[in-house]
């Protein structure tokens, strides 16, 4: 091939692999049989070992980075991520719905959505590529862990749209990776892990990305930094299907509710269920859903009016 038939096979290499990338990882619904993706991605390893001028930063060969890193930069978060208040009984609940009425006027339209316990993490794109990750930090400046979050398969290093936004999610170990990290653990001596949380925290802080390739990170992603109205949409779970369109995993177990009563039942159902999930959640964020409304409503110093999260009791350990 000459360079120019060269750069279009790569191109189409690239988008190829992206998307058969994310119908496999994200949709579990494989475009191709295994053996024609690692085909594909073969083909993409010798034309870029032959041409390393044409490997892109974002092709799916550079998920695991071949350096080891000597520490973390610093990010500061365009927009800060906040924290939420926290709500521990139906009574608190009934609370905070009253002061949401109290200051829009009316019957507001709740999100909830399962609080993931694991670690909040920052994502960035430009034109549509992934050009840095970072964990929440003290909420202002974060560690810069891009070449680890490239390694988890469901973040998409390019996206079905060429945009530049900025997104947030939790990175999480599930339950099984968690089980198969810490008896390997166990098995060579080491100290295991107490929970996920941990685990996930400790993968995504080694130094060399191979480490955290190696431990089956997973993310979900919750929202668009700034606020989401910037992307068009009118409202938190317009912005999530967006993320969805535009190649994200986000959880799909939310749901909208259009009084508080539905918010208690919900919490009830998964205080419930929650020992079924895959992954471990730690309780129910809520969220006015209209962005209007949530304008309403602000901030205070430390969070934002418009949500809260109901936090489960602590699980009781099966010794
Ligand atoms: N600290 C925060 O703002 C959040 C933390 C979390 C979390 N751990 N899991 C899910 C969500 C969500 N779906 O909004 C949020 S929001």
């Amino acid at each position: 091939m000459d360079r120019m038939e060269l750069e279009k096979r790569v191109e189409e290499l690239n988008q190829l692999l992206h998307e058969y990338g994310h119908a496999y990882y994200s949709l579990d619904k494989p475009l191709v049989p295994d053996a024609v993706y690692d085909q594909l991605m073969q083909e993409l390893l010798a034309i870029e070992a032959e041409n390393p001028d044409l490997i892109y930063p974002d092709s799916p060969s550079q998920r695991v980075g071949g350096e080891i890193l000597t520490g973390f930069g610093k990010v500061v978060h365009e927009f800060p991520m906040l924290s939420l208040s926290n709500a521990f009984s139906e009574v608190d609940l009934r609370e905070f719905d009253k002061r949401v009425q109290a200051a829009t006027g009316h019957q507001v339209t709740y999100i909830c959505e399962l609080k993931i316990d694991g670690l909040a993490i920052s994502l960035k794109y430009v034109d549509g590529r992934f050009v840095q990750g970072s964990t929440r930090g003290d909420g202002t400046v974060g560690e810069d862990i891009t070449a680890n979050l490239k390694t988890i398969r469901t973040i998409p290093l390019r996206l079905n749209e060429p945009v530049s936004i900025e997104v947030r999610g939790e990175a999480y170990m599930p339950k099984k990776s968690f089980v198969h990290l810490n008896a390997t653990r166990d098995e060579a001596g080491e100290e295991p892990f107490a929970n996920p949380r941990n685990a996930a925290a400790g993968s995504l802080r080694q130094l060399d990305p191979k480490i955290a390739a190696s431990r089956n990170l997973a993310i979900f992603v919750y929202g668009i930094g700034g606020d989401g109205s910037a992307y068009g949409q009118d409202s938190h779970s317009d912005s999530l299907d967006a993320l969805d369109t535009l190649g994200f995993e986000t959880n799909h177990e939310r749901k909208r509710c259009a009084s508080i009563d539905e918010v208690i039942d919900y919490i009830g159902k998964w205080v419930e269920n929650r020992s079924n999930l895959e992954y471990e959640i730690d309780g129910i964020v809520v969220k006015v859903d209209n962005f209007e409304d949530q304008e309403q409503l602000g901030f205070t110093a430390r969070n934002p009016r418009w949500a809260t999260a109901f936090k489960f009791p602590a699980e009781e350990v099966m010794t």
